[in-house]
């Protein structure tokens, strides 16, 4: 393990098995995350962002095998007892789901569920734990808190169940933040807001891994972005590199498409997961590819650049 790494994912594999196929969400994927940063997992619906970042915290069904590492600071996350995984999980990692409606007990005041990570994770006596979350809610725009720690979840809209899921992920100041979809359903005037809060949460040395399709928040909260595309990373660079010079072609296609950029979709869809696929998964959308794209399989260099495609690697044109 490297000193600045935080964690490190080598050769995860995740697979679903269904009547006559194994589905492999996640394919022999490594990537280290580095203490401190603020890493987004970008990649269209069904690239196996998810299931990333649930494998992290063990939070797959037990129908998925796994198989790889995930150390986190000294140890495998995957060999973990269930006992140790409950301190890690919302203490030392916490886990934004995608749907913060599905991340509240409907039947709970706001106040109790803040407070219950302070109070599990901490010796905070519940009476402490609940001033606590009060100040937390205040922190992150929900006023006057007071009235809305004594509120369910049914009182809250979209957009303030995720500040107040944010609130609660972050109420033991976890080293590790993994948020999945943070923006989704969120408008244009509250997002200003969530920007911010991710960007405060990187102030206080939390290390975050943002799952998100909303390119224009990755540029305005992430250090790197990887690339995901049919269960692999296809490309990890800064987030400047990113927008400025994307590498992989399918990266190009997905800077190409944002609006700024004149909107121009990727032709074509991703092959089903379920698929074998033989030589590289982008080859049917490809402008660039060629015969040795459907037969070699491109290998992720680690290296100064991260890019998954041969006809990249092997360029005799300027890229
Ligand atoms: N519990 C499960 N059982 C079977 N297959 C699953 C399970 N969870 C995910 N999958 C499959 O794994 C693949 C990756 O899913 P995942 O949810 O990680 O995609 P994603 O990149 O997060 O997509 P989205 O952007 O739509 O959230 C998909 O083909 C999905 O159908
Ligand atoms: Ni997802």
């Amino acid at each position: 393990m490297k000193m600045n790494n935080i964690i490190e994912i080598s050769d995860l594999t995740v697979s679903f098995k269904g009547e006559g196929y194994l589905l492999t969400a996640v394919d022999n994927l490594s990537l280290s995350v580095i203490h401190g940063e603020t890493l987004a997992i970008i990649g269209e619906s069904g690239s196996g962002k998810s299931v990333l970042g649930l494998a992290i915290l063990r939070l797959l069904p037990d129908t998925a095998a796994i198989s790889g590492s995930i150390i986190f600071q000294t140890q495998d996350i995957l060999t973990l007892s269930e006992g140790m995984m409950e301190k890690i999980r919302g203490g030392k990692i916490a886990w934004i789901p995608q749907n913060p409606k599905l991340g509240f007990n409907p039947s709970m005041k706001i106040w109790k569920q803040v407070s219950e990570p302070i109070v599990l994770h901490t010796d905070s006596s519940w009476s402490e734990a609940k001033k606590q979350a009060i100040r937390l809610l205040r922190q992150y725009s929900i006023v006057p808190p007071e009235k809305w720690a004594e509120e369910y979840p049914v009182a809250y809209s979209g957009g303030m169940l995720q500040r107040a899921m944010l609130a609660m992920g972050t109420s033991t100041i976890p080293s590790v933040l993994i948020a999945d979809e943070p923006t989704k359903g969120i408008d244009a005037i509250n997002k200003k807001d969530v920007i911010e809060m991710f960007n405060t949460q990187k102030e206080r040395g939390i290390t975050q891994i943002i799952i998100t399709h909303d390119l224009d928040f990755a540029s305005e909260v992430a250090d790197r972005i990887a690339v995901m595309y049919c269960g692999q990373i296809v490309e990890l660079t800064s987030v400047e590199r990113f927008f400025t010079t994307p590498l992989h072609p399918y990266s190009v296609g997905l800077v190409n498409s944002l609006p700024q950029r004149g909107l121009s979709p990727i032709p074509g869809t991703s092959p089903a997961m379920h698929e074998k696929q033989a030589g590289c998964r982008f080859k049917s959308r490809c402008s660039l590819c060629s015969r040795v794209c459907s037969e070699e399989i491109p290998l992720f260099p680690v290296g100064y650049d991260n890019v998954r495609c041969i006809q990249y690697h092997n360029r005799n044109w300027a890229w």
